[in-house]
């Protein structure tokens, strides 16, 4: 039988619709605007992209954004300058540095440079930190938006045993802490796991953020998993897959996320999300 579809799509715009409404009240209640400073430096045309795509939906959901589009010259240390502003700025309460940035910039030094209170990625050390312990301030917004679409299914994470494949810090790590928190049984593959198609067919919920496309075969996959993948490659024709191999993969799984309109979407309502919940907590509402 064929698995289930989780449409991201449908689900970000809900969140979205929800958001708007929750800026209405708060700008209603407290005069408080969510606002997000939105940082872009050089020219990946994908980052272009994202960036529009997140600025059209805060435009949607009435949060200003701070648009900075820096030229791929921009040194670390104007880089930094800028960050430093925005910190202070009482009108932004998110800040998004748009990743990847060019060569020459160390992206560690950038992102530490993110006020914790405003890192509305959840990139900062501190809130990766906190989210170790369990009590997250602002969560990663890929995994976070993982969660939401397991947790839309109505399927219990606990008790379930869960892999992750792959283990990037804005994405592996952070959404195995996440199922962990939730009681599932995780555990996280790499490129050094031996014999990972029989770790992954152990999975009852697949996580997949491995950058490879259509890399999960059916022989990887559990009859009846839920199988959420993370993956946007391009092929050389230029059409957007997953890590996971769709068609055979999802007349196995019992929940399959797409690509396009799966996890992108989330991600980009949770970076909202977040923004919007930054913004309560600075109006003493959270
Ligand atoms: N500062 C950040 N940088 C990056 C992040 C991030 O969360 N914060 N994640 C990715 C890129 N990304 C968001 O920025 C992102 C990627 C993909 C999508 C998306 O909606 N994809 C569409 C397909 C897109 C297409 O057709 O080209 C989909 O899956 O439906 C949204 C956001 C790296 N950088």
């Amino acid at each position: 039988m064929a698995a289930q579809i989780i449409d991201g799509k449908a689900l970000a715009q809900q969140i979205r619709e929800r958001i708007a409404k929750d800026v209405v009240d708060l700008v209603a209640q407290k005069g408080v605007r969510p606002g997000l400073a939105a940082i872009l430096v050089g020219d990946d045309p994908a980052s272009h992209i994202y960036v529009r795509n997140k600025q059209k939906a805060c435009d949607a959901a009435g949060i200003y954004v701070d648009e900075n589009k820096l030229p791929a010259s921009t040194t670390q240390a104007e880089l930094l300058r800028l960050i430093e502003k925005v910190n202070a700025d009482p009108k932004i309460h998110g800040i998004l540095v748009q990743l990847p940035l060019p060569k020459h910039i160390d992206s560690k030094v950038i992102l530490d440079s993110v006020s914790p209170l405003k890192d509305a990625d959840g990139f900062h050390p501190y809130n990766f930190g906190r989210l170790v312990e369990g009590n997250p301030i602002f969560e990663a917004c890929t995994p976070k938006g993982v969660i939401k679409m397991i947790e839309s299914t109505g399927v219990t994470i606990e008790g379930k045993r869960a892999v992750v494949l792959g283990r990037s810090n804005i994405v592996g790590k952070p959404a195995a802490l996440m199922l962990l928190h939730r009681h599932a049984t995780v555990t996280i593959c790499h490129s050094k796991t031996k014999d990972l198609p029989a770790v992954c067919r152990e999975a009852e919920i697949l996580v997949v953020a491995i950058g490879k496309a259509k890399f999960v075969t059916a022989d990887m996959v559990r009859e009846g998993a839920m199988v959420i993948d993370v993956g946007t490659n391009r092929t050389a024709e230029g059409k957007v897959v997953g890590d996971v191999d769709y068609e055979p993969v999802s007349r196995k799984a019992g929940w399959i996320s797409p690509v396009p309109g799966g996890v992108g979407p989330m991600t980009i309502a949770m970076l909202l999300d977040n923004t919007l919940e930054s913004a309560k907590r600075a109006a003493g509402l959270a």
